[in-house]
């Protein structure tokens, strides 16, 4: 499942991110790339040792991990610390699938989900679609400032050149309290309807039912 989430974050904390990565240092992006990877990988992240990027990124996470949408489709039992990526003009990410496992402060962590959090408009640059090869074929998202991507870790995936202008971002991987993408996406549907069963009929017998199939799913499927 891929999933598209506008307005992720509030409109005040997204310009807090852009004022503080106009002002901050950069490394280049192949510093953080696996072996393969590195040899496409073509951006600029900013230094994660700043602790104004270390506040934010701590920031954003808490904000996705309050996001209902973020939290019914991922689950996330670890998040890595964000990074914030830049493509200048010619600069991309050619074809890779982002590594299994990754460090994070507090150990190891399987990567289930990849988002990308799009930082600027995209009347900022040309080109610089994120590009999924997916089992529908390749698609390629370009989403507004605040508009999440989530998408599986499995897949192959690019970022075009940005042959014009500048590409802001902030990427992040999860691992999921639920390993498995088709029981993830059971949950998702699930969680949808009795939430939409809540709104439309309040708290039913039919919403009561399906929040104690979802629980007891949960209760058959979950790693925590
Ligand atoms: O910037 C993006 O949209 C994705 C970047 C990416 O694939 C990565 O950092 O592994
Ligand atoms: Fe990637």
């Amino acid at each position: 499942m891929i999933l598209c989430i506008d307005q992720v974050i509030p409109a005040e904390l997204l310009s807090r991110v852009q004022s503080a990565l106009a002002d901050a240092a950069y490394r280049d992006g192949r510093e953080t790339a696996g072996w393969h990877a590195r040899t496409v990988k073509q951006n600029e992240q900013a230094d994660g040792r700043q602790p104004e990027v270390i506040a934010l990124r701590e920031e954003l996470a808490s904000a996705l991990q309050r996001h209902p949408l973020f939290q019914m489709a991922a689950r996330p039992r670890h998040m890595k610390p964000l990074m914030f990526s830049r493509y200048k003009e010619g600069m991309s990410y050619g074809n890779h699938v982002d590594d299994a496992i990754m460090a994070t402060p507090q150990g190891a962590m399987r990567t289930d989900l990849s988002f990308t959090l799009f930082l600027n408009d995209p009347e900022g640059y040309e080109g610089g679609e994120l590009l999924i090869d997916s089992t529908a074929g390749e698609q390629t998202y370009k989403l507004p400032a605040g508009a999440l991507i989530l998408y599986p870790s499995s897949t192959l995936h690019r970022v075009e050149p940005v042959t014009q202008g500048e590409r802001l971002a902030a990427v992040g991987w999860a691992q999921s309290q639920v390993r498995e993408p088709q029981q993830r996406e059971i949950l998702f549907d699930l969680d949808t309807t009795r939430r939409q069963e809540f709104e439309a009929n309040g708290k039913t017998h039919t919403f009561d039912m399906l929040s104690k199939s979802l629980a007891n799913l949960l209760r058959m499927w979950a790693d925590v």
